[in-house]
């Protein structure tokens, strides 16, 4: 696996952000630079062109209900929801790890309401939502108790907030309700879920990596986004591939993706052509890897998470 390059910023040596309530700050600045940072990899996402099978600035992908312009008011609609989190996470410091979830899951629905009512009802974001639940919540739980918040231990917390989550909701009895508890029936997959409670491992392991070592080499930001995404696509056992196109569905798109990593990935010099016929191909199957995409999102956030600690939030783009 490749290397970590991850900056790490310890409270010591970290702007005025990372003071914690020890020091009297507020929590509010925080969460609103979080907010910020959060929204900021969401629409980084959408707007990176091409993407096989999803919305972005080419096309809307396999979808018929969304494009570009659906995606920038489901993101503007959630920031409040993703401020919440860190205030709520920063509130609830002194529980134990086990009880975090059941105090978050209202955040997380109220948020999937405010997708909804901006979106007419689209699903542009519930992975999302889901995954910076735990990963802001995490970040405020640290922040209040004065520990180390970088990428490493944002995903140890998001670890332990999830622990047990697949054996509690995918492996109880009864008919399945969604497409993630019947994939899991079905063929194991553990979906979003399973992505938690490793405390995103394969952001953490396969696309944070390739991410910084492509930025540590001088890429732009769209074309290291794109290097992490192709590892994200051979490596993410995504559940909305396996709901579109099946277990041969998923099995396809990963395998395109380990050829194109073969091929030299963003460094073959026909790369966007390859990428632009996958992108077709997977709309010929209807297949989407929304999975893939949100973690993408989680990858640039954990990433910027130091930068916006010690220097602010991003400048504001949307
Ligand atoms: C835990 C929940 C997320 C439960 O959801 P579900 O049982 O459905 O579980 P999953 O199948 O695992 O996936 C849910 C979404 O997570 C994304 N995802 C899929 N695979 C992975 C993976 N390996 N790692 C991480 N994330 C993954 C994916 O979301 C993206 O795709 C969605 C768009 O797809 P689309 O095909 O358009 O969607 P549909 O409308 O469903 O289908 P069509 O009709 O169009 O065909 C988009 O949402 C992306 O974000 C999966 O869809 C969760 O819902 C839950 O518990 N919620 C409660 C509230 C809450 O969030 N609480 C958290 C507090 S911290
Ligand atoms: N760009 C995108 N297109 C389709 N589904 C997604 N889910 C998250 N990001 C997405």
């Amino acid at each position: 696996m490749p290397g970590r390059l991850a900056p790490s910023i310890r409270p010591r040596d970290a702007g005025p952000l990372l003071r914690g309530p020890h020091s009297g700050a507020a929590v509010a600045p925080l969460a609103a630079a979080l907010a910020d940072l959060v929204v900021d990899a969401l629409l980084r996402e959408v707007m990176l062109t091409p993407k096989p099978g999803l919305v972005d600035r080419r096309n809307t992908g396999s979808h018929r209900d969304m494009d570009v312009a659906t995606f920038e008011a489901s993101a503007a609609a959630l920031r409040p929801g993703f401020a919440g989190f860190v205030t709520l996470g920063a509130g609830i410091a002194p529980l134990p790890p086990e009880a975090v979830l059941e105090c978050a899951r209202p955040v997380g629905l109220a948020c999937e309401r405010a997708m909804l009512a901006a979106t007419g009802g689209v699903n542009t974001h519930k992975g999302s939502i889901f995954a910076f639940g735990l990963l802001l919540t995490a970040v405020g739980r640290l922040w209040a108790a004065g520990l180390p918040v970088d990428a490493d231990a944002v995903c140890d917390e998001v670890a332990r907030i999830a622990a047990g989550l697949v054996a509690r909701e995918l492996r109880r009895p009864g008919e399945p309700r969604t497409a993630g508890e019947r994939l899991f029936r079905r063929h194991g997959l553990t979906g979003a879920r399973g992505e938690a409670e490793s405390g995103f491992a394969t952001v953490r392991y396969r696309a944070l990596p390739v991410l910084e070592r492509a930025l540590a080499e001088g890429r732009d930001t769209d074309t290291a986004l794109a290097a992490a995404f192709l590892h994200l696509l051979a490596h993410n056992a995504d559940t909305n591939l396996a709901a579109r196109g099946g277990i041969g569905g998923l099995g396809f798109a990963r395998a395109a993706a380990v050829r194109l990593l073969q091929a030299g990935g963003v460094d073959a010099a026909d790369y966007a052509a390859r990428l632009c016929a996958l992108d077709d191909a997977f709309i010929a199957r209807n297949l989407s890897p929304g999975g893939s995409a949100d973690l993408l999102a989680v990858a640039w956030t954990l990433h910027r998470l130091p930068f916006v600690l010690r220097d602010g939030p991003p400048a504001r783009t949307w």
